[in-house]
């Protein structure tokens, strides 16, 4: 993976350790908002990434490129490709059970990937230092070990869950997630 310093971990960066609340190896994680382009399935052409934690410590999720997804004809648009990467290291940092933004995706783009291919996508994080967490993903051509075709280094900050009322929208937020106060 071609990376810059600033998706590096630096040397003080703890090792990550899944929250006592996290979901235990082998479970589902579910989306954090059904009309996510990510992890949504109330959205009509997006990603609809289901994702699995086998370990608790990494995550994984299948992604059939449509024809909603093309950039040139019948090959997958690269922006999405970055997408996918974004939301599976995404759903990754949720097993920490804290908020998290991406700060910078990088992403290197292997083998192009035609309409209809299923990408194995996996994530996991490298370290964690202060609210930067550092991570990194793959997606993998037809299999789990199939070859690579995209591979994505990223640095996500956390914030608030203000952060996504203050921004965005805190009623849908207050709908989809019970625990969440919209004034606290
Ligand atoms: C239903 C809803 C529930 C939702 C829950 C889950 C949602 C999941 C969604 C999943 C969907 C998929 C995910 C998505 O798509 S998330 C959507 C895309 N991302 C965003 O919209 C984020 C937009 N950016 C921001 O909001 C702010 O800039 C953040 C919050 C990131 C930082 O602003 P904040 O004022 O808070 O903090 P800070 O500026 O003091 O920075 C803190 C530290 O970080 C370092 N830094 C920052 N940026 C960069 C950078 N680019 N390169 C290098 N370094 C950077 C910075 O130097 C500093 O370092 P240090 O000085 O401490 O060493």
């Amino acid at each position: 993976m071609t990376r810059s310093p600033v998706t590096t971990p630096p040397p003080e960066a703890d090792q990550p350790a899944a929250h006592f609340d996290a979901p235990p190896p082998g479970s589902a994680l579910g989306s954090h908002y059904s009309r996510c382009f990510g992890c949504g399935a109330d959205h009509p052409t997006g990603l609809h990434l289901a994702a699995v934690t086998p370990d608790g410590a990494t995550v994984e999720a299948e992604f059939t490129v449509g024809e909603a997804h093309q950039g040139a004809p019948m090959l997958a648009h690269g922006g999405v490709l970055a997408a996918a990467m974004d939301e599976i290291i995404g759903m990754s940092v949720w097993l920490f059970q804290r908020p998290y933004v991406t700060a910078r995706l990088e992403t290197d783009y292997v083998r192009p990937v035609p309409v209809g291919t299923t990408l194995h996508l996996r994530a996991w994080c490298n370290g964690i230092a202060g609210r930067k967490a550092y991570l990194e993903a793959e997606g993998r051509i037809g299999a789990p070990d199939g070859p690579v075709a995209v591979r994505a280094a990223a640095l996500f900050v956390q914030v608030d869950m203000e952060h996504f009322a203050r921004h965005g929208d805190a009623a849908a937020i207050a709908a989809e997630h019970h625990d969440f106060e919209v004034n606290p």
